[in-house]
């Protein structure tokens, strides 16, 4: 698992390997700008290109300069044009004054007609940009963009697309602030929060991690980092042996050292949402499922389940009558619960069991007016999977102060208000827990799985993470939860097109095949 590095954790982790005399800042600068060029002949692969270079006047402007030394070395027509008034400092200067090409006021040159290149390669600002960028220079990039003809040459990001906030994904200065779209982004040693949250997939096109030689992200540089925590990025290098030691059963395994989860169903007619939820939990290797409904509801859902198993539950005294075998070891409610009173019971009579327990969709909602009651019966085994608007309901003032920081910092500061494991649904899903560990599953680039917008999904997410936390997975919650959500977005991507959600549970077991189980 790789680290995802903030601009603060980036700076500290260069900061530590220069300080220990591993590698000078220009070091560092070469190789990010050595390794672009690499990955840009890769990416456009005829020879003798033509590239225009715009160079800022901080760092990310001196890695541009070492790609136009690298690509003209390597036979590219390369323009160098940096910002009006700009000029460099430091390893930047030092990078500067390498470059013998020509060399150009950005905004004189962008003006003027030219030949058509290539490549454009924005390296005007990265991690440094620390106000919205001036509309000036929206207007350059236009000019720019008007030579090389629209749509006709490719754009290229150095670290990050100017304009965009390497932290959050959100266009900094808001929505209507200038921001340079690239269709290659090129981050440097590790990827940053703002390439996968919000507008970042969409404004960096697509993403590649140009390695540096830092030591690896997942190991904090310095020994009390001033940064705060890593967040994990799930994509796991090896994903048999991980699911292996995640999912698969082992040989002295049997049905109930595999875990007993019990799902709340919901009233006559409302079921199909606990029923789905029940049957992702018994397919990821839950050893037994039980459905507790009102009784009202048994005849419907015995009608319809055969594996899982079916118990009458009036109110919240027969829950915890249920709840006296010790073996049901995990706990499901909100799939199909409306968010009442009764609800309510429900969900504080779970929680008084201390078990594993995933709340969803009503469970949440149920406490919309009264979130304190909610926190104050949680425990760290408990899993939140909030969507946007259920995580509003709970935590109002995190959503409105999302204007300024990113997910992962609201998802972190929820999971330490609620003493619970969060994990706030989207495109990028994070997932924090407690002792502030988070991590950041993306489907976003090559992983996008548009299908998963469908209803029943969010229920199918909450079964997996049922049957994952009820066995020897008890032990890690919030591993087990990274591990629902890698799976709930490969089994949408395996099944593809005109997916909907009780594919999912079904498609499950083709891929825990396909990886080897
Ligand atoms: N850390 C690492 O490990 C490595 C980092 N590397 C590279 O360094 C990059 C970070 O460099 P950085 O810190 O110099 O910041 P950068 O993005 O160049 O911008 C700062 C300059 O822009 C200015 N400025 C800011 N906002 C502005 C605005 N809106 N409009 C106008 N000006 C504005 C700001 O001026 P000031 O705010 O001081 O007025 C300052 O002059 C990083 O993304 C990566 O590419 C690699 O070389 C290798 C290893
Ligand atoms: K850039």
């Amino acid at each position: 698992m790789t680290g995802i590095l903030t601009s603060a954790q980036m700076r500290s982790t260069e900061a530590a390997a220069i300080a220990c005399g591993k590698c000078s800042g220009a070091d560092l600068m070469e190789r990010a700008g050595q390794g672009a060029a690499q990955a840009i002949r890769d990416a456009f692969p005829v020879k003798h290109r033509h590239a225009v270079i715009l160079c800022g006047p901080g760092n990310n402007g001196g890695d541009g300069f070492v790609v136009a030394r690298h690509l003209a070395q390597a036979g590219w027509r390369v323009e160098v044009l940096s910002l009006p008034g700009a000029g460099q400092s430091g390893d930047a200067a030092r990078m500067a004054d390498l470059w013998d090409g020509p060399r150009e006021d950005l905004a004189r040159a962008a003006a003027e007609a030219g030949a058509r290149p290539d490549v454009v390669i924005d390296a005007l600002f990265g991690t440094g940009l620390g106000r919205p960028l001036d509309p000036l220079l929206a207007d350059v990039q236009a000019a720019v963009r008007a030579r090389a003809g629209e749509g006709a040459c490719a754009r290229v990001a150095l670290d990050c697309p100017s304009g965009l906030s390497a932290d959050t994904g959100e266009v900094v200065g808001g929505e209507d602030a200038p921001v340079l779209p690239a269709d290659l982004t090129l981050s440097f040693h590790s990827p940053k929060p703002g390439h996968y949250l919000s507008r970042g997939p969409e404004i960096c096109g697509a993403l590649t991690v140009v390695p540096i030689g830092l030591p690896p992200e997942d190991v904090p540089p310095l020994e009390a980092p001033p940064t705060g925590p890593i967040t994990r990025l799930v994509a796991p290098a090896s994903p048999p042996r991980w699911l292996g030691a995640r999912v698969a059963p082992g040989n002295g395994d049997h049905k109930y050292t595999r875990g007993h989860v019990l799902v709340l169903g919901g009233k006559v007619a409302q079921g199909g949402a606990a029923r789905m939820a029940a049957r992702a939990a018994l397919r990821v290797g839950a050893g037994l499922v039980t459905l507790a409904v009102p009784p009202a509801a048994l005849i419907e859902n015995a009608a319809r389940l055969d594996a899982v198993m079916l118990a009458r539950c009036a109110d919240a005294a027969a829950l915890t009558e249920l709840l006296e075998d010790a073996r049901l070891s995990a706990l499901c409610l909100g799939p199909g619960l409306p968010p009442d009173a009764r609800t309510r019971d429900l969900v504080l009579a779970a929680l008084g069991a201390g078990r594993p327990t995933v709340l969803d969709a009503g469970a949440l909602s149920a406490f919309a007016d009264a979130p304190d009651a909610l926190f104050a019966a949680l425990h760290p085994r408990v899993v939140l999977t909030p969507h946007e608007g259920e995580f509003a309901r709970l935590f109002p003032d995190l959503a409105e102060a999302r204007r300024e920081g990113s997910k992962i910092d609201a998802v972190r500061v929820a999971a330490d208000r609620a003493g619970a494991v969060v994990l706030l649904k989207g495109a990028a899903t994070v997932i924090a827990g407690p002792d502030g560990a988070s991590s950041l599953h993306a489907g976003v680039y090559a992983r996008a799985a548009p299908w998963l917008g469908t209803a029943g999904a969010g229920d199918v997410l909450s079964g997996l993470i049922a049957g994952l936390i009820a066995g020897r997975g008890a032990q890690d919650v919030h591993g087990q939860v990274e591990v629902a959500a890698w799976l709930h977005v490969e089994t949408a991507r395996r099944f593809g097109p005109g997916l909907i959600a009780e594919d999912l549970p079904d498609t499950l077991p083709q891929v825990l095949r396909d990886h080897g189980l």
